[in-house]
């Protein structure tokens, strides 16, 4: 199988091959760090070597369930937020797996997704009653703490309303829970509730957790092939073992953006040519965002849809602030054998375009950009995908974790904890009376 890499090249103004044969020191300190599981928030490493050690009983209990859903539901409804929900809404959609989005009930048998628990807006919640209404529901309600405020209300109502609708016993059969392998609100309720249950191991954090039955009861459920999924995670786990930066191009990147950093570029743009990708942007976006943003560091992580977001945001990127860096997903390989022929009327004037297929006009278009954004003072480096697979979703999860992790040792910061996230959960509990919040 072909291997993700990195094209730095268009950095190389800005970088020197030199800084980096420096860093190679630090790079295998912080390697060590993390392999030998002794640096800051060592507790959460259980993802790192999670692909080569994952509990096969547990694997084969999620694709029992998944069938099991497949069978009883048109509607199998996530409820979670933030790393209990990204990464299998990201795999989802970049496989192209939603119901609403390609008629693959028939071809499949899996029934429509939808996403709950990642807000509060009454307007979202009805609108899913609406469009469940009349069909059979299954639920996974996805929490580790099982005390995240959205997810737990949400849940509390789609409770009442599967009850309701299926009496207690048969919404048992139709409630599947993912929580902390041993205890929380959640594994409580669960329990005695008879739900069927799936563990998150107490030493994996929610935004690295898409390899577990967070991300895999989902993506079962749509139709992904998981164990693909595993092969490609496994296959980067062992790949990213390396601590050479001329052969990890998960380092690579790692280091290249803590120097572009170094250099003023605060702002990443991770920037992407197939729509399919937006809910990577968004786990990404989690992942970085609450791994790097604290001890008042960090890259700032935002992600952009080209070439739709050109006529948006491109003219921002080309002559705005310089404080940019772009990271491209090449999807090298597409099915797309969608082809431009010569037209009679050629008053659009493309028939020079003639015999060439959609998908290479796009990578000109990448390419055009890149070089373009370059000129424009905002370095570029592009992750080369071979294909978009199950297979290489895993991968790809794989390699931005890894890369995740060594980016934050390298800044300095400890890529695993989040306690910044705390400061507006006591002010909105305060407010809403939550008791003992009083004297805040
Ligand atoms: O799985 P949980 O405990 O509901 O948490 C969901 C998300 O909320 C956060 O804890 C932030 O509040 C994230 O780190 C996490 O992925």
């Amino acid at each position: 199988m072909k291997k993700i890499t990195l094209d730095y090249s268009q950095s190389l103004h800005l970088i020197d091959q030199k800084e980096l044969d420096f860093l190679q020191e630090k790079v295998s300190q912080c390697h060590e760090l993390l392999h030998s599981k002794t640096g800051e928030g060592h507790q959460c490493l259980g993802w790192l070597d999670w692909p080569e050690q994952y509990d096969q009983e547990e694997f084969l209990k999620i694709q029992e369930a998944a069938e099991k859903i497949r069978k009883q539901s048109e509607v199998f409804i996530v409820v979670g937020i933030g790393g209990s929900y990204l990464g299998a809404r990201a795999a989802i959609e970049m496989l192209n797996m939603l119901a609403c989005t390609c008629k693959h009930e028939e071809q499949t048998g899996a029934p429509a997704i939808y996403f709950a628990g990642h807000n509060m807006s009454s307007i979202y919640l009805k609108n899913l009653y609406n469009n469940i209404e009349g069909k059979d529901v299954s639920i996974n309600v996805i929490s580790k703490s099982g005390t995240t405020t959205e997810t737990a209300i949400v849940f509390r109502l789609l409770k009442e309303y599967m009850e309701k609708r299926y009496g207690r016993k048969e919404a048992g059969k139709r409630i599947f829970v993912t929580t902390n392998k041993c205890k929380g609100a959640l594994k409580t309720l669960a329990g005695r509730q008879g739900y069927e249950t799936f563990g998150i191991p107490e030493n994996i954090g929610g935004r690295y957790s898409a390899l577990t039955a967070v991300g895999l009861l989902p993506m079962a459920v749509a139709g992904i092939d998981i164990e693909q999924v595993m092969a490609g995670g496994q296959a980067a786990c062992r790949d990213l073992s390396d601590d050479s930066l001329e052969r990890n191009p998960a380092y690579q990147y790692a280091t290249i953006r803590n120097l572009l950093y170094v250099k003023g570029k605060t702002i990443e743009v991770l920037a992407y040519y197939e729509p399919n990708l937006f809910y990577f942007g968004e786990w990404y976006k989690q992942l970085f965002g609450e791994s790097e943003g604290k001890d008042g560091k960090g890259i700032f992580p935002a992600s952009l849809n080209f070439t739709t977001d050109l006529h948006a945001m491109g003219q921002y990127i080309q002559e705005g602030r310089k404080d940019i860096f772009e990271t491209t997903l090449n999807i090298e390989e597409s099915e797309d054998k969608i082809i431009i022929k010569r037209a009679e009327d050629d008053s659009d004037g493309l028939n020079y375009l003639q015999g060439k297929t959609l998908d290479y006009i796009n990578k000109k278009a990448m390419e055009g950009v890149m070089r373009a954004h370059c000129d424009g003072g905002v370095p570029n480096l592009m992750l080369c995908i071979p294909r978009i697979s199950p297979y290489y979703v895993g991968s790809l999860i794989y390699f931005f974790e890894k890369a995740c992790a060594m980016s934050g040792y390298l800044l300095g910061v400890n890529p695993f904890n989040q306690p910044g996230v705390e400061a507006y959960k006591r002010n909105m509990f305060h407010i809403l009376g939550k008791p003992g919040y009083e004297s805040l």
